[in-house]
């Protein structure tokens, strides 16, 4: 492998030969990666080839089985996160580790009390202060340091994390899906943010699914796959095409969607009708028909009331006002499973706290809404679990070593899958997902393009939150856009842009 623009310095980090072995899998199989200061590299492969290891090793919390790790052509050792960042690695992962009880400053110095020139573990909250401060100063970003570190959105926290990493003296800034619970507008503003930064030579390994976003960012990708680097390319190189074509190792099975065929007729029944439902101030005065068959995409930015919207009507948050019919009939569930009892489904977006049993087998995680149905039919037999079990691993492309493994070993990606395989199983006929593809690598999710096609055209709805706009656009037949809870337009996706969705999401007027 060669580094793209390494300088005559030699790169500034450099693994090689980095092996990984899990039981009944190699997840990492003699990979190398070079670095050089200012480079901006995306790392990029289909769910389980291996970033999220690589990751863990080069942030020390995890070991290789073999290889080296150099800094600035000197060996290191990464026995755990401690050393990593002493040595100026870095990482910033989804689940922020910023304590939302602290202040912005106190989040700063967490961990490192002793360099601010603290004695012992008291230190003056105004040097503390003058601390964050300063390094918030240098990153642009006009935060208190003085809030509490809850009271901020997930940019700012995510802000601040990296403000934390560079006040330590971080040489290398690890990202792993940065972008994915953040806004658009927050999506760029952390691009220009890395770019700046990369001015300044710091270098940065990010991992994302998302190709739009790396053409802004990144200078090269590296991409593996079943844990081997298959090639590091300039990024102006590296199309989409190009990059699914090495991700997968040929191209036949995961064109595009394409337009969809067959969309329901307008006169089709409604399945879910929803009149004035409010949920406190989150949710006002929503009112929309799904009909069979039929796939609408909600659009708006954090906080426009998506999330709640599913979430009340899965039965997860009571609602304020208004009324729902399933069927015609009122619908009010008091929870996820009495609304999959009805045929309702729902997938939440953080699949670690509310998805999944993550010590369960991903076989009974996949059967485990199903049970009551089967037992109902006579058929609830280990061979009948399996047989279920194995034609969903075969419809959704889930890697895992065995059915019999532990959910909570897979790579994410693949643990949305299981989450979405577990309501089709449940014979769900009305699907509630947020961010189904949210970690889903892009030849899976057009896959999952595809399947949402093939269940609409069997007659299944499906109501899908997704922050990516282009997304939407590649799947659904309508878009319910949201601003502060309202509905502020429902077009049929023919007859809109995602330039004037992104206007009506912001509260603008439509284009
Ligand atoms: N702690 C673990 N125990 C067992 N297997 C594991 C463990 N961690 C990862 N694996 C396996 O190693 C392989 C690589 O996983 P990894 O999480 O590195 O993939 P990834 O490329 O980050 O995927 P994704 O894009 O879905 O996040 C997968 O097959 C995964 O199931």
């Amino acid at each position: 492998m060669t580094a793209v623009n390494a300088p005559p310095g030699g790169p500034r980090l450099r693994a090689e030969g980095i092996r990984k072995t899990f039981p009944g899998v190699r997840a990492l199989q003699g990979v190398s990666i070079s670095l050089a200061p200012g480079e901006v590299r995306a790392l990029l492969g289909r769910n389980g080839a291996g970033k999220s290891t690589l990751v863990k090793i080069l942030s020390g919390a995890l070991r290789p089985d073999a290889g080296r790790i150099r800094l600035d052509g000197r060996d290191v050792q990464l026995p755990n996160p401690a050393a990593a960042q002493a040595h100026g690695i870095a990482t910033v992962h989804q689940e922020l580790s910023i304590v939302p009880e602290l202040s912005v400053a106190e989040n700063m110095l967490l961990g490192r009390w002793r360099s601010a020139g603290a004695r012992g573990m008291f230190i003056r909250p105004a040097a503390m202060r003058a601390h964050a401060a300063q390094h918030l100063d240098s990153l642009g970003v006009a935060i208190d340091p003085a809030a509490r570190a809850g009271t901020l959105s997930l940019a700012d926290r995510q802000a601040v994390e990296i403000a934390r990493a560079l006040s330590h003296g971080t040489r290398v800034l690890i990202l792993d899906e940065p972008t994915s619970s953040l806004a658009e507008a927050e999506a760029r503003a952390l691009h220009a943010l890395i770019r700046r930064l990369a001015a300044t030579g710091l270098c940065f390994l990010y991992i994302s699914h998302r190709m739009d976003e790396i053409a802004r960012v990144a200078d090269s990708v590296t991409v593996l796959r079943d844990g081997r680097e298959v090639a590091t390319e300039p990024i102006a190189k590296a199309g989409t095409e190009r990059v699914v074509e090495l991700m997968t190792g040929d191209t036949a099975d995961d064109a595009p969607a394409g337009p969809r065929r067959g969309k329901p007729a307008a006169g089709a029944p409604a399945v879910l009708s929803v009149r004035g439902l409010c949920v406190n101030d989150s949710v006002r005065d929503v009112s929309f028909e799904l009909r069979a068959g039929e796939i609408i995409g909600v659009a708006g930015l954090l906080g426009s009331g998506s999330t709640e919207l599913l979430r009340c009507l899965a039965g997860q948050v009571r609602r304020t006002g208004g009324s729902v019919t399933l069927d015609g009939r009122a619908f009010t569930p008091r929870g996820p499973r009495q609304a999959m009892r009805a045929g309702v489904g729902y997938a939440p977006a953080d699949r670690a706290k509310e998805g999944l049993v993550l010590g369960m087998s991903v076989s009974g995680n996949l059967v485990a809404a199903s049970l009551p149905s089967l037992r109902a039919r006579g058929l609830l037999s280990r061979r009948q679990e399996r047989l279920t079990a194995c034609a969903s691993r075969d419809r959704l492309s889930i890697k895992a070593p065995s059915l019999r493994t532990a959910v909570g070993t897979l790579s994410g990606g693949n643990q949305q899958k299981v989450i979405l395989g577990r309501l089709l199983n449940a014979g769900s006929r009305v699907l509630l997902l947020d961010e189904p593809t949210r970690g889903v690598d892009v030849t899976a999710k057009r896959r999952m393009y595809r399947l949402f096609h093939e269940l609409a055209a069997q007659g299944v709805s499906i109501l899908v939150v997704s922050s990516e706009l282009e997304e939407l656009f590649a799947f659904c037949d309508r878009l319910l856009v949201l601003h502060g809870g309202r509905v502020v337009g429902h077009p049929p996706i023919e007859e809109t842009t995602p330039a004037s969705v992104m206007t009506l999401a912001m509260g603008g007027a439509p284009r």
